[in-house]
């Protein structure tokens, strides 16, 4: 559902149509399924034949049996000293971890990914950028010019510094010089969009965002593309 009173984010890609879902197998009765200990690790004797060898049906038996079982039975040793056997050193090797991780059955921690968000002055937040395009009346720095017209980048590599400090954005011309405190990510991080074309790094790092509303009352003009 679209929310219309977040106006910080935009919709990235196609929006799903929730009557459309459909599942697309039948679920699968649960009393069939055969759990396998590791079954894409390159462990299963079955895709290593050797003519003549019976133990390698008893190990795949005795992998499947100590599922629930405790790891730590004789017969999977048994069973694992086999299997080591027909392995190259290198699987060896990874079984042999692999049999130690299970030991020690420890859960995967995954560590959250660090945001860069600043945190934002007070009168800096995204709330009050709103406020002061509502209000002023020309943040673009125009003085009376039209926003139309056609701009070279050359003359956006001049707008680098100051109350005038341009960038592109998706074909477009702002003056980013108002917005540059109440950035979430930073000043430090708006300035490298200085007087150049910010889109790849803007879509780098938060493509979801809606820039063309947040600074709709900064555009100074359209890029030139010749
Ligand atoms: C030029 C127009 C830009 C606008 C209007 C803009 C706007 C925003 C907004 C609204 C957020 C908060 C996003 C969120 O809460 O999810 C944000 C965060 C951020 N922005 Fe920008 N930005 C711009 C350019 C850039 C550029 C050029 C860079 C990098 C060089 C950048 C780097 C960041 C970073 C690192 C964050 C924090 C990331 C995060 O929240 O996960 N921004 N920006």
């Amino acid at each position: 559902m679209v929310d219309s009173s977040d106006f910080t984010f935009c919709q990235v890609g196609l929006e799903v149509q929730d009557d459309n879902i459909e599942s697309p197998k039948a679920i699968p009765d649960i009393n069939k399924i055969v759990l396998e200990d590791n079954p894409s690790c390159g462990l299963r004797t079955d895709r290593n034949p050797v003519p003549g060898d019976t133990s390698r049906d008893n190990a795949t038996l005795q992998e499947k049996s100590d599922v629930s079982s405790s790891h730590n039975s004789s017969k999977t040793a048994i069973a694992n000293d086999k299997l080591t056997k027909l392995m190259i050193p290198e699987q060896v090797r990874g079984a042999k971890d692999l049999e130690h991780a299970s030991q020690e059955q420890k859960p995967v921690v995954k560590k959250p990914v660090a945001r860069a968000k600043v945190p934002f002055e007070k009168g800096y937040s995204q709330m009050d950028w709103l406020k002061i395009t509502r209000r002023h009346p020309d943040l673009a720095g125009l003085k009376g010019r039209s926003n139309c017209r056609l701009i070279t980048l050359d003359e956006v590599k001049q707008h680098k510094t100051g109350g005038s400090i341009w960038t592109v954005l998706k074909g477009r011309v702002y003056n980013i010089s108002p917005y540059m405190k109440f950035h979430p990510g930073g000043e430090d991080m708006i300035m490298k969009a200085a007087g150049k074309d910010c889109t790849a790094l803007f879509n780098k790092y938060h493509a979801w965002v809606n820039a063309e509303f947040l600074l709709e009352k900064c555009l100074v003009g359209i890029l030139d593309p010749n």
